[in-house]
Order: C-alpha cells, then structure tokens, then sequence
C-alpha cells in the first residue's frame, strides 16, 4: 500500500491566528517511513527539471530541502529570515498569509545562470515563494522551478507563482 502523506500531516485550527488552518508537519516527521517517502517523491519530482542547486527557504524548508540536496548530490542554498546570514546579503520583503516577513540570501551563493529549484514544505498565498525566486534571480541565477509537500488551494498561491513550474506532494483546501 502507497503511504497516504496526507494522513500523517495533523490540522490545527486557529493557529497562530484565528482562522487559519495551520497544516502541521511535526506530524509527518514522527514517522520514518512517511518521511523517507516524502523525501523520495520530491526527489522524483525534482529529477524532471536540470538544476544545478537547491535552495530552501528558512526554517521549515531546510528539513526537505536539505535531504533532498545529498540524495541528489546537489549544493543547498539557504534563504533566511532577516539578520540570520553572516555574509553580505541580498534581501526581498513579503507578506504571508498571516504576516510580514524579510528573506535573505547570500549574494555569492548564487553563481551566474545557476538553475536553482526552490524547495519549502508548503504554499499559501505563495508571497514566500515569490520573495525566495526573486532573490534567486536578484543574485543572478534562474528559478528552475519550485517544489513544495503542501499546496493550500483557495489563496492564489499556484496563480501568484504562475510564471514558475510548481509541483506539490499533498493539496488540501484552504478551509479544511
Ligand atoms: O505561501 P505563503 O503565504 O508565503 O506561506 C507559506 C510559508 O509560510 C510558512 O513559513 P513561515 O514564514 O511561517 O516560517 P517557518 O517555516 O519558519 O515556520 C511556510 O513554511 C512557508 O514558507
Ligand atoms: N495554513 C498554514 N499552515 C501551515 N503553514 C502555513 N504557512 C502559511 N500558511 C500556513
């Protein structure tokens, strides 16, 4: 039997605001065997595109993205929140589906042209995934894609990220 990854990521209501349906992958990462599984169908997924590197974004993409990156045999790119880099850094504002935040690159982690997939553990509005493409081709690289576990469907996320191929293990409705 396939493992159903939708079963292992927990819902919790009204986190960390009212409202919001927060998908929870503490879940997800309590179970080995659903976790490998998730690490191997991104890695499948990744495969279509040539990429040179991965980047992920601060702090629940660094857990995908970073087993991702040794399977693959590629260099990882870290996009941090504000002020958490030591070099000289490239910098994009953005607003999530429930705040504002600042994410950070370093300007020299990105060589020239670099095909770079941008990998997270979920899209919402998808302001976060925008922010982290425009810094990847702000340092001079290509956004080979984006590759993401969680797609919430209902906040224009896939729209937002229309100019970008965008590929998800799990969807769930906004609301459910
Ligand atoms: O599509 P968006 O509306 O931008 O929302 C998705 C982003 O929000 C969450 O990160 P958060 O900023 O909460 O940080 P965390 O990973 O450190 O928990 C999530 O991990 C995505 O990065
Ligand atoms: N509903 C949600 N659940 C988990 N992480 C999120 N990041 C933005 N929206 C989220």
């Amino acid at each position: 039997m396939p493992i159903d990854l939708a079963q292992h990521i927990r819902n919790i209501p009204d986190f960390p605001i009212p409202g919001v349906q927060f998908k929870d992958i503490t879940s997800l990462l309590l179970s080995p065997d659903a976790f490998n599984e998730t690490i191997a169908r991104m890695v499948d997924l990744a495969a279509e595109a040539r990429v040179d590197r991965l980047a992920a974004v601060d702090s629940r993409g660094f857990i995908f993205a970073a087993p991702m990156a040794t399977r693959m045999g590629l260099p990882l790119v870290l996009l941090r929140k504000a002020g958490k880099l030591p070099g000289a850094t490239l910098s994009y504002d953005y607003n999530l589906e429930y705040g504002q935040a600042s994410l950070e690159v370093h300007a020299d982690d990105v060589p020239s042209g670099a095909r770079v997939l941008i990998i997270d553990d979920l899209v919402a509005t998808g302001g976060s995934l925008k922010a982290a493409a425009a810094l990847i081709e702000k340092a001079g690289g290509e956004t080979a894609g984006i590759g993401v576990v969680i797609e919430l469907i209902g906040l224009g996320g896939r729209e937002a990220l229309a100019d970008y191929d965008l590929f998800s293990l799990v969807t769930f409705e906004v609301d459910e």
